[in-house]
């Protein structure tokens, strides 16, 4: 007998043609899963389909659309056991870079046949769930401005754009940051708290590497002194996430703790894997090991030397081991 899926899918996500992306995962799955699929719509989100699909009893939920429809059916499904499947086709694809699933469409299928899955933990804000990170000043202004219109025609550029305008009038907060051992003052212009991020969420990136299965969250301050002082500090933290060498600056801070509470004078907005949540104060939890997500087989072996290419380049092997 076929495995069974309930694939959710928004036929607005990203900007390619939905129509021929959803034939495209039909055409892979459904030889080898039985599918049933269903699409969000303005009055029906993701949201309320993976619960319907939990309550219902499914082997296996897939989400396919951008981070906030994957989010939106992860969230769902945290502490259920049912794994979740991610075809991404969003502008950022946060979510599927972050756990090294492939993001086009045939690999993420086939990532899914394959069935091997991997748990990893995800958090809770202010009691709402959080699968990859929640950030404070700079970040939530940055989505706000990123709006449909631009992201459609810009992609990723548009974040990039937004991000760019928001440096122009940097606001700096104080902030109180409570873990179980202890107390951080300082003043901040953006503070993120991360489960997951890929390296494009730049200001979640102090600490050199955000592990997503050892039931803690990775908190990143950022405290640039200027405009100057910010681009220097974004640009040292997209290098932390590309050599996996921890910030240095003194104007970054980091600390890893299993739940955090953080105040902030004045208030600031705070952005929750991609959505305006409301405002500072947030008490944030990791749930260690709540979500089940197919993941590839293999995982990429980096490779360790890379000669060819060279100019004039001879290797000759020494002391090869002598043939009986
Ligand atoms: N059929 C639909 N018509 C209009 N809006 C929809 C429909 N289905 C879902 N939505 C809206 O799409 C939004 C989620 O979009 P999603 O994150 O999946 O894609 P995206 O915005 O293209 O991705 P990204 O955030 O990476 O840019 C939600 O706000 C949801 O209400």
């Amino acid at each position: 007998m076929n495995r069974s899926a309930c694939l959710i899918f928004n036929p607005v996500a990203g900007q390619g043609n939905s129509e021929l992306e959803l034939e495209e995962i039909r055409a892979i799955l459904q030889p080898e899963i039985d599918l049933e699929i269903y699409l969000t719509t303005e009055e029906v989100d993701a949201d309320e389909l993976a619960h319907t699909a939990v309550k219902r009893g499914v082997d296996a939920v897939l989400a396919s659309g951008g981070d906030g429809t994957i989010s939106a059916v992860a969230a769902a499904l945290i502490n259920t056991e049912i794994p979740l499947g991610i075809i991404a086709r969003g502008t950022a694809n946060a979510f599927a870079t972050a756990l090294g699933i492939p993001d086009t469409i045939a690999d993420a299928c086939r990532t899914i046949l394959q069935g091997t899955t991997r748990t990893v933990d995800v958090g809770s804000c202010n009691g709402q769930p959080m699968v990859l990170l929640a950030g404070i000043g700079f970040e939530a202004e940055t989505i706000e401005q990123a709006d449909r219109e631009a992201k459609n025609r810009l992609g990723i550029i548009a974040y990039l754009l937004a991000g760019i305008r928001e440096l122009r009038n940097l606001q700096y907060f104080d902030v109180e940051i409570e873990t179980q051992d202890k107390v951080v003052k300082t003043t901040a212009a953006a503070v993120t708290v991360a489960n997951a991020a890929p390296p494009t969420s730049v200001l979640a990136q102090g600490p050199a590497g955000i592990i997503v299965d050892d039931g803690l969250l990775d908190l990143t301050i950022v405290a640039p002194a200027s405009k100057a002082g910010a681009i220097a500090a974004t640009f040292h933290l997209f290098q932390t996430a590309s050599t996996g060498n921890p910030a240095e600056r003194d104007d970054i801070g980091y600390l890893r703790a299993n739940q955090f509470k953080i105040h902030t004078d004045p208030p600031q907005k705070v952005v929750l894997d991609g959505e305006i949540i409301g405002t500072t104060p947030i008490e944030i939890q990791c749930i260690p090991s709540g979500l089940r997500v197919f993941v590839p087989l293999i995982e990429e072996n980096k490779p360790t030397e890379k000669l060819a290419g060279l100019p004039n380049l001879t290797v000759e092997i020494k002391n090869a081991p002598e043939s009986n």
